[in-house]
């Protein structure tokens, strides 16, 4: 017996569906929308990932499809995104998945969005610098950040690129140009050294990290990323030794990673967590939860400089409160002003590479 025509036409939805192209892709999810009946209509946020086939998009990409917030989840990347995200449209959460391929469909990817997480560039190889991941990634950030204020002016940007301490004031000038920047939207995401921080402190205390609160300031790299020991809580103290051992420690998180992996790329698994925890407080934030508060570099007037990472209240429209640093120690004080030293450079770099 042949197929009816209705079967036949079954049939090639799903061949469409699990062999796309990459010129199909997009077609073929339109196709896949429109033969499924109730998909997309749950009340949630819509998030992107660019950078999404990359070692940090593609964990990350499994932790937002699992965030009951998110209802929609882009992936974008210039390689590979299709089969990415084929893989992750199977996982049985409410999150609608489609998938986008290269410059041309970046726009696709970004129209609509709340949240854009970026975690698109190179990352560092033993003996590298942040910095010296500039030259690539800060061209990279400035044509994302483009599409972004064309197609999705009003989304909350997480930048994750590196060196964060540049690419946010690079992502800043972009917004500016094309009249669309808001401050509170755009946010350098510097959690990872706060889940750092946590672990490393509980380590030493003997408590379970789950319990440890540990404010981490100022910018993300090197001597920039301060941790305020003296403000852990539960209240501790620490002696000089565990300070000095825990600052280090803290700095170097990101140069541990890189010289343990030998060659073949930084952190990825514990910044994805990182950024999908970060990325959970700005939906927690949007969707209108009080006392959503975490540390992110951002625009501030928390010290003499543009940008500065501090505690930041999240709420409907982004960072709606950026906390003062507090009391700090002797130590931290000296950490501080050789922190704002090394990141007024970061910070000059980032604008000059947009106004120049
Ligand atoms: N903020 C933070 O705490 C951290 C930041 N990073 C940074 O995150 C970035 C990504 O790291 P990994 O995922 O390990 O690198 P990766 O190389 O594994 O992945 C990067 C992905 O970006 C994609 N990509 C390149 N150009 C693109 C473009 N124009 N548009 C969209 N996608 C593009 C690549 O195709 C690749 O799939 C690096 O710059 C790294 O230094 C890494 C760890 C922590
Ligand atoms: O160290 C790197 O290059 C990646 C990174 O930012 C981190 O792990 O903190």
């Amino acid at each position: 017996m042949q197929p009816s025509a209705e079967v036949n036409q079954r049939i090639a939805r799903i061949s469409a569906h699990l062999h796309p192209s990459n010129h199909q892709m997009e077609e073929s999810s339109i196709l896949r929308r429109a033969s499924c009946r109730a998909k997309g209509g749950a009340p949630g946020f819509k998030v992107a990932i660019l950078g999404a086939a990359g070692g940090i998009g593609q964990p990350l990409a499994v932790l937002m499809k699992m965030n009951p917030l998110v209802s929609v989840l882009h992936l974008y990347d210039v390689v590979n995104s299709p089969g990415v995200t084929a893989d992750v449209s199977h996982m049985d959460t409410g999150a609608v998945v489609r998938g986008f391929l290269g410059q041309q469909q970046l726009e696709g990817a970004l129209t609509g969005m709340d949240i854009v997480i970026i975690p698109a560039g190179i990352p560092r190889k033993p003996g590298m610098t942040r910095d010296d991941l500039f030259k690539i990634n800060a061209g990279i950030v400035r044509t994302l950040c483009e599409g972004i204020a064309k197609c999705c002016p009003n989304a909350l940007v997480n930048l994750i690129s590196n060196p964060v301490n540049s690419t946010v004031p690079i992502a800043a000038e972009v917004f500016k140009k094309a009249g669309t920047y808001d401050p509170k939207r755009l946010l350098g995401v510097t959690m990872l050294d706060v889940v750092r921080a946590n672990t490393f402190v509980a380590e030493v205390l003997g408590l379970d990290p789950r319990e440890v609160d540990v404010p981490v300031v100022g910018g993300h790299s090197g001597v920039t990323i301060l941790p305020l020991l003296s403000q852990v809580k539960p209240p501790c103290s620490f002696t000089p030794e565990e300070t000095e051992y825990l600052t280090n420690r803290i700095q170097n998180g990101g140069t541990e990673v890189v010289e343990a992996k030998a060659g073949t790329g930084s952190a990825t698994l514990s910044m994805a967590y990182a950024a999908a925890k970060f990325a959970d407080a700005c939906l927690r934030g949007l969707r209108g939860d009080a006392g959503v508060v975490e540390c992110s570099f951002v625009a501030s007037q928390v010290t003499e400089l543009p940008f500065f990472a501090s505690k930041v209240r999240l709420g409907r429209t982004g960072a709606e409160e950026i906390y003062q640093l507090g009391p700090l120690n002797e130590y931290e004080r000296v950490g501080l002003e050789k922190a704002k030293k090394e990141l007024a450079g970061s910070i000059h770099k980032g604008v000059s590479f947009i106004r120049a």
